[in-house]
Parts: C-alpha cells; sequence; structure tokens
C-alpha cells in the first residue's frame, strides 16, 4: 500500500509527559482523525512530523520520504492549517496570495481566486475585518493552494459554526479524492471525524489507545447497559472499559457480536466515537466499582 505517512514507534519525553511508542499509517486516498482528551499528544504528533520539535526516536515518512534526511522536500509536500490564523491582521486576502506565491513553489493562483469565491472571502478587506470562520478558511484555502500532497490540520475546525464546518468537510472530501492525497486532522469534534474519516487514531495520556478504520471500529464495539448484578457476571475480557454509578451499569464492549452471541439475554447498541473516548478516559477511573 502506499502510505501519504507513516510514523512508527513516535516517542518524545516533555517533563512529565511522554508521548510513547506512537505509530500510525495513512494511505493515499484517506483521512485519518487524531483523537484524544487536552494534553493527550496530539498537537505533540502534528509538531514532529512537521520538525517544529525534535523526537527522542521513532521514524516518520512522509509519501516514502524520511522527514529528517528529506525535509526541504517534505515540506513541499505538506499543507498545514493550525487553530489560529497566522497571517498578519493588516493584510487583505489578495495580499497574502501574492505573498504566498513567492514562498511556495507550487503555488497555484487561479486555485487561489477560486476558493476565495467559494467560500465568500473579500480580496480586498483586512484579515482583521473577517470572523474567525472566515480567518480558518483563508487558512485552509491557502494551505490548499499551495498544492500540497498531505494535508495537516490541528484542531482547525473548532470555533466554527456546523453550516462553515459541513462545507469545509465537503473540502476536505474533494482533496483526497486524488489517490496521492492524504489528510490527517485533529479534532476535538468527534462527530465530524464520524462524518469524513476513514481511519481513527485515538491517543490517551500519550499512547495510542484505540486504532483502526472508523468504520471497523464503530462497527465492532458496542454499548451495554445493565444492571450491576448482570455486569458483575460478564467477562471481564470482554469488556474495554466500564462505568458504574448509583443511576446504573454501562460497559464498552470490545466485540460485540461475540458478546452477543455469549450473552444474548443483554442488549449491546452502537458506539459513536465520543463515547469509545470517554469510556477510554472516565472508565479507568470508575471501574473500581
Ligand atoms: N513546549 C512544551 N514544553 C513542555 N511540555 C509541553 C510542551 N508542549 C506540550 N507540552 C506537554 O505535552 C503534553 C501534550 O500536549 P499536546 O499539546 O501535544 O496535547 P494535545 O493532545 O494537542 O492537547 P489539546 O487537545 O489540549 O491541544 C501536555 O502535557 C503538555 O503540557
Amino acid at each position: 500500500m502506499n502510505y501519504a505517512l507513516e510514523i512508527e514507534h513516535l516517542s518524545k519525553q516533555y517533563g512529565s509527559f511522554r508521548l510513547d511508542d506512537v505509530s500510525l499509517a495513512v494511505p493515499g486516498g484517506t483521512i485519518m482523525g487524531l483523537i484524544g482528551e487536552n494534553g493527550a499528544g496530539k498537537s505533540t504528533t502534528i509538531k514532529c512530523i512537521l520538525n517544529l520539535i525534535r523526537r527522542d526516536s521513532g521514524t516518520i515518512r512522509v509519501l516514502g520520504m524520511d522527514n529528517l534526511r528529506e525535509e526541504r522536500a517534505v515540506k513541499e509536500q505538506i499543507g498545514v492549517v493550525l487553530d489560529e490564523c497566522t497571517f498578519h491582521e493588516t493584510l487583505r486576502a489578495c495580499e497574502v496570495g501574492k505573498i504566498l506565491s513567492r514562498i511556495y513553489r507550487r503555488w497555484d493562483s487561479a486555485c487561489f481566486e477560486d476558493y476565495l469565491r467559494k467560500f465568500g472571502l473579500p480580496r480586498d478587506k483586512t484579515i482583521k475585518e473577517y470572523s474567525k470562520g472566515m480567518k480558518m478558511k483563508l487558512s485552509i484555502a491557502s494551505a490548499l493552494s499551495a498544492r500540497p500532497r498531505l494535508l495537516i490540520l490541528d484542531e482547525a475546525t473548532g470555533g466554527l459554526d456546523p453550516v462553515v464546518r459541513d462545507e469545509i468537510l465537503d473540502e476536505f472530501l474533494a482533496f483526497i479524492q486524488e489517490e496521492t492525497h492524504a489528510i490527517l486532522i485533529s479534532s476535538h469534534i468527534t462527530s465530524d471525524l464520524e462524518k469524513v474519516a476513514d481511519y481513527v487514531t485515538y491517543l490517551h495520556k500519550g499512547k495510542v489507545a484505540v486504532q483502526g478504520a472508523k468504520d471497523e471500529l464503530l462497527d465492532t464495539y458496542g454499548r451495554l447497559v445493565c444492571a450491576r448484578s448482570d455486569l458483575a457476571a460478564v467477562d471481564p475480557a470482554l469488556l474495554a472499559g466500564k462505568r458504574v454509578s448509583q443511576f446504573g451499569c454501562e460497559a464498552l464492549i470490545k466485540d460485540r457480536r461475540a458478546f452477543c452471541r455469549r450473552y444474548p439475554q443483554l442488549t449491546v447498541d452502537p458506539v459513536t466515537l465520543e463515547e469509545i473516548m470517554l469510556f477510554t478516559v472516565k472508565g479507568d477511573a470508575s471501574c473500581a466499582d
């Protein structure tokens, strides 16, 4: 398989935090969603890909190129959108286009103008006159007009209204129609990732907690709501987490089909990515019932 991004055994120590042995691979033509609680290590992973910080160990390849040894060639292939617009507030969109055309070898001015029109971004307004959503759309238009093959977004859709987010998600889906294109997107808005991601990596406390094809994860995991006595009788090896409260018991089931064969009297519901995350974060704490 041709991978747009391959990370193997990435580790980085930051004081008491450790990004620990993270591996992930994003095939061409796909979107990988990177999820995890605040401080889980998502931005640290992205900074390592971009060589903004030094890793302790591990390898990172972008379109088959080592991101340390072939740093310049790799940078030309990556478009980045961070959670804040990085352009100077006094610039106008048309000036941003001119500046970037001198920086990026593969800059496509016609494509940039198209995005300005499509996203409803006035060319002659200064960025300080733009709303938050407009600034984010300008950042995305700029990243895409540099004709990257790998687009990396770090919390770039947070703070946008659902209509703007939907419009942007559609652009991402259009971008990956090209087989050599791929996207790594970190987001707290798991419903967005449920819409567009092909693969999901869930980081928890610096480690990969759950990883796989999104449809497969959603199809395999399940949520059991039952009485305390029912949960006590279930084989703990089948559970990925549980929450016991005064109102009842819930458990995250690793393989809902296997579970239903063994316990046909118990009902297992489908889960969302958010529930998988919540069980992993909060489930640990309430397991000792
Ligand atoms: N420059 C730094 N120096 C020391 N520690 C850092 C530095 N940058 C990040 N960290 C620590 O690394 C850990 C992971 O941070 P990171 O920004 O990667 O998390 P995140 O998953 O992106 O979180 P969020 O969703 O809040 O953006 C945190 O504990 C953070 O305090």
